[in-house]
């Protein structure tokens, strides 16, 4: 027991967040101690009151309740109170009385914790230290950010965020073929800009019928929790800018484009990361500019990074494809024209990068290869590192790395390759087959007898233009909403449907189960406009009895996502969905192999768009796209166009608009005309071969080279793999989960089920108490294989709350343990140290990829001698018995000077190692600093496209890291005092 006077300073030994407490009064029976800082008074029984009285040392740091500081040097004892002596700041000699002591001062540092008798379990400091370990493991790791999300690895994918999320605040328009995962690349280069502090806020734009998938991936396969934001949600928060309600806010494009009001509020918030999906939507030209492009322009002049996906990036034409690029990067893409003619240089730069893949070959072609590449070169680096591959003398490797480096700079120093991303299937590999299947039909007789009056009557046509209000070509090939339209005739009263056999068609191969028929598949099936994609689910219901759900642009949010489960509910949902061209774009359907184009869309890329929602990763068959058609109509010969002028049907080919600008028009006059049809496919065809000899041999070649480097993309492959692999995750999870009391249950498979523990302790993800926890695994291909199961990485949020919560916090950095040991006399004292490495510097430097929270061990005996190297830290861990905490108290209170002594003399052991930390840090950080810069620096002499502002920022970051290194120090971030005990002691 202690005795009480008013006025002492004690602190809580449970509770010591309460900060200094002051005896209020005292008896016999209790005490009652005022925590000031906390405003909270306690009575305890003075018999057994937890509580440790606070004593200061010389050499010690205290703060009096006026803000003045006192270096103590010495002390005295007033009435049962103690009196500091010492210098304030200006060199004063001051006394400070213990009631003075301001109660705010804080007790969470080790050394003083441990002094002030608060111990924490030994398990805890053996947690606290290996968390410490496995972190700074982590930090340094190339993959970090990139191991965590529940994805396949995928090289070309891994490849494009590692190169765009190493960029300074990077603006890139990701453009893979459709259904190559852009928005995982999107989420993997969001998901690792978040993690390594890069980037706080993001704002998302989709097209509306895209946001819960965007929501649902980004939270299953990222963990990331998304605002979603709408007009709803913004009204409900009148009193403040809506788009401050989250860190990472995702909105429809269709509500933020029409909407001035909520456009400023947005531009008014601060985002480090602005993305666009299916951004082919933001057309530009010199005579309008939409609003949805004018909306991500101004966005886009203030965020600092933009990512813009689409996959049809010049769907609106070349002039709009221009204007985003633009839009990313103003300074590289100023000329239109200069944009056209660079490209007629891309296919010298794609043949000298195939020459130097053959160079040298000893022959008599290595000159003319070495023409072709010196024909595009003129630096000197690059002339030098020619001669070094043409050089007999050098060796193999040197000739390797010379034209790899070589190749690396024809690829960044000449093209669009900085600022666009572009994978096709082609290079990709391994997608599957496309197969078209015509169902062509009589045409029925309300649309025979249009179709035939069409062909014989020239003026018909116009006729028809003015009394449906159609445009043309719509009204001669979507020849259901020429009916609509006509319905005022009353030869037209039944609906469309009733007669118009591509519904019996449908419905017939529904429930076929023959070789073409769909019988226990589904089917997805596309019309161009909202109205027939509306009125046929009607028919089917009404003419079936078959319950089609509709997916379109006219629902709300909620019926397209209840439509689009309910197709994809395997065992109770429909066998199909009926969608529109708009309503369908970006989904994921590959589910599905049956696609039923139930007309044809007018551009190319449109085409492309449809079949994409089913030829997508994923997709385990060949794709079969049905198509029916009425003979000899209009939209017979569009199928004709873009199967035999283009082979729309059988690959993304990505000239499909160049085409159209070229053909479009010809093609709508020759809608009913055979012969003048042959022409334009003729035509088309000739071109259309042309272009893509061309585009293969120039910019798609350059832009697939730049899209996936293979090595790197198995460089970052590996890391991950290293960490998805890593033996030590497991047993530090069951250790977590034990001192946070999170109860794991194995489930069998490699599943384990986590749930909250009677004692859990509090705000840990996923885990309320009272609710059920969550099933998980370790297993990359098991948690792929199971939506409902949790990844656990290095990176799952369990994870990383809990390591920052031991690091950020005082969890476990004091222990006191008993050590029997045979050779070891009982009553000796050791203390084990942990000192930790702190570099302050803003979170955006990420300075822990070079400088994480390095840990050094220090381990001394009573007499001073060092220990560290002879017994390590697990060997001594796996000895020592926990010891009660009262005992700990007084042990540490009989040892106070001593320990003391030996925390002072760690410290100097510790601080030894200081240099050669900072030091290899500095390597590490300028070896990658300064060849990144150099190489920017080299490219941007020659191309444009990198910005003098990228430029700037690297130069900055570097010297800033520089100066965050240097300053590193160390602290004392946990201590254990271990006591020796007889061996038959318990
Ligand atoms: N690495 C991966 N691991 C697992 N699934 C993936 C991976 N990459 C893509 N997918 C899946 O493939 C589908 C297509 O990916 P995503 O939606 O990102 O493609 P996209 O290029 O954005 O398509 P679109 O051009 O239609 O917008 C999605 O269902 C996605 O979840």
């Amino acid at each position: 027991m202690s005795d009480f006077s008013p006025g002492q300073r004690w602190i809580s030994d449970g509770e010591a967040e309460l900060g200094l407490g002051t005896i209020l009064s005292c008896d016999q029976r209790s005490v009652t101690v005022l925590f000031g800082a906390s405003q909270e008074t306690r009575t305890y029984s003075s018999r057994q009151a937890p509580l440790t009285r606070v004593a200061f040392d010389s050499g010690d740091r205290i703060q009096s309740s006026d803000g003045w500081q006192l270096l103590v040097e010495d002390s005295k004892e007033v009435d049962g109170l103690i009196v500091y002596i010492g210098e304030d700041a200006q060199g004063q000699l001051r006394e400070l009385p213990e009631a003075k002591l301001a109660d705010t001062m804080q007790f969470d540092q080790a050394r003083d914790r441990l002094l002030t008798g608060q111990v924490d379990r030994n398990d805890w400091f053996d947690l606290r230290f290996r968390t410490l370990h496995h972190f700074n493991r982590i930090e340094q790791n190339p993959a970090l950010g990139m191991s965590g999300p529940r994805i396949d690895l995928i090289p070309h994918q891994l490849y494009i965020a590692d190169e765009v999320s190493r960029r300074h605040a990077p603006r890139v328009l990701l453009a893979d073929e459709v259904g190559l995962g852009k928005t995982i690349e999107a989420g993997l280069i969001l998901h690792r800009l978040l993690l390594t502090g890069r980037a706080e806020r993001a704002l998302i734009l989709v097209p509306p019928s895209l946001t819960h998938q965007w929501l649902v991936e980004l939270l299953r396969r990222f963990a990331l929790d998304v605002t979603l934001l709408d007009e709803q949600q913004s009204l409900a928060q009148a009193e403040s800018n809506p788009f401050e309600s989250g860190q990472l806010v995702l909105a429809s494009q269709d509500w933020l484009f029409a909407n001035p009001h909520r456009q400023a509020q947005a531009e008014a918030c601060s985002w480090d990361l602005l993305i666009v999906d299916e951004a082919h939507h933001l057309d530009w030209s010199a005579e309008r500019v939409g609003p949805g492009y004018a909306c991500v322009d101004r966005l886009a002049s203030t965020v600092p990074g933009v990512l813009l996906l689409t996959a049809t990036p010049e769907q609106m034409g070349l002039e709009s494809h221009f204007a985003r690029l633009r839009l990313l990067d103003p300074d590289r893409y100023h000329s239109l024209e200069r944009f056209r003619d660079e490209e007629q240089h891309y296919v010298e730069v794609a043949r000298a990068i195939d020459a130097l893949e053959r160079l040298p070959a000893g022959d008599g072609s290595d000159g003319e290869n070495r023409g072709r590449v010196a024909a595009v070169i003129e630096e000197p680096d690059s002339l030098a590192l020619l001669a070094t591959l043409t050089n007999p003398e050098s060796d193999a490797h040197q000739q390797e790395s010379a034209r790899n480096q070589l190749r690396d700079q024809l690829l960044d120093r000449h093209g669009t390759g900085r600022v666009m991303f572009r994978n096709s299937r082609r290079h990709v590999g391994g997608f599957p087959e496309r197969r078209l299947h015509l169902a062509t039909l009589a045409p029925p007789s309300p649309y025979r007898r249009a179709f035939r009056k069409l062909e014989r009557d020239e003026d018909y046509l116009d006729e028809l233009l003015i009394e449906t209000g159609l445009d043309h070509p719509d009204v001669l090939i979507y020849p259901d909403a020429m009916y609509r339209a006509l319905t005022e005739d009353p030869l037209n009263a039944e609906p469309w449907w009733q007669f118009d056999n591509r519904v019996t068609w449908l419905m017939e191969r529904l429930s076929d189960d023959g070789e073409h028929g769909f019988a226990g598949d589904k089917v997805l099936v596309i019309a161009h406009g909202r109205e027939t994609a509306e009125e046929l689910a009607e028919a089917l219901r009404v003419l079936g009895g078959i319950h089609a759900p509709v997916f379109h642009e006219g629902l709300s949010l909620v019926e397209r996502d209840r439509a689009a489960a309910d197709f994809a509910d395997e065992e109770e949902g429909s066998q199909l969905l009926v969608c529109s061209e708009i309503g369908s774009e970006g989904r994921n359907f590959q589910f599905c192999r049956h696609l039923v184009m139930f007309d044809l869309p007018q551009h190319p890329d449109l085409l492309e768009q449809r079949i994409g929602r089913l030829d997508r990763i994923g997709q385990r068959h060949a794709i079969e796209i049905h198509v029916p058609l009425f003979e000899g109509s209009p939209a017979e010969r569009l199928l004709r166009w873009y199967r035999d002028g283009m082979d729309a049907f059988l690959a993304p080919h990505g000239v499909g608009n160049e085409l159209f600008d070229a053909f479009g028009d010809a093609l709508s006059e020759a809608l009913l005309d055979d012969e003048a049809l042959e022409e334009v496919i003729a035509e088309t065809r000739m071109l259309f071969l042309s272009r893509l000899a061309e585009r293969d041999a120039g910019r798609n070649r350059l832009l697939e080279l730049n899209a996936c480097r293979p090595a790197r993309a198995e460089a970052v492959a590996s890391a991950i793999r290293e960490l998805d692999d890593d033996a030590a995750l497991p047993r530090y999870l069951d250790q977590a989960m034990d001192v946070f009391g999170v109860d794991s249950q194995e489930l069998g498979n490699g599943l384990l089920h986590l749930q909250p523990g009677q004692h859990m302790l509090d705000g840990l993800p996923g885990l309320a108490k009272g609710e059920e926890g969550f099933t998980a695994t370790l297993s990359r291909s098991r948690a792929l294989a199971r939506d409902d199961v949790q990844r656990l990485s290095w990176e799952h949020p369990l994870l990383r709350e809990m390591m920052g919560r031991i690091i950020d916090g005082t969890m476990g950095n004091t222990a006191l343990s008993l050590l029997k040991h045979p050779a070891i006399p009982a009553g000796r004292l050791m203390v084990e140290l942990v000192f930790r490495t702190h570099c302050p510097a803003p979170r955006q430097l990420h300075v822990n990829r070079f400088l994480p929270p390095t840990a050094v061990r220090v381990l001394l005996d009573e007499s001073g001698a060092v220990l560290t190297d002879k017994v390590s830290f697990t060997g001594l861990s796996k000895n020592l018995q926990k010891v009660k905490k009262a005992m700990a108290r007084d042990l540490i209170r009989s040892r106070h000077d001593q320990l003391r002594g030996l925390l002072a003399q760690g410290e100097s052991e510790a601080e030894r190692e200081l240099p050669s930390i900072i030091e290899a840090a500095q390597t590490r950080m300028r070896s990658e600093l300064d060849s990144d810069l150099a190489r920017l620096e080299a490219l941007a002499r020659l191309n444009p496209a990198v910005r003098e502002e990228e430029l700037d920022a690297m130069r900055r970051e570097r010297r800033a890291l520089d100066t965050s290194i240097d300053g590193a120090r160390l602290r004392l971030d946990a201590v254990r005092v271990i006591v020796t005990v007889d061996q038959d002691s318990r």
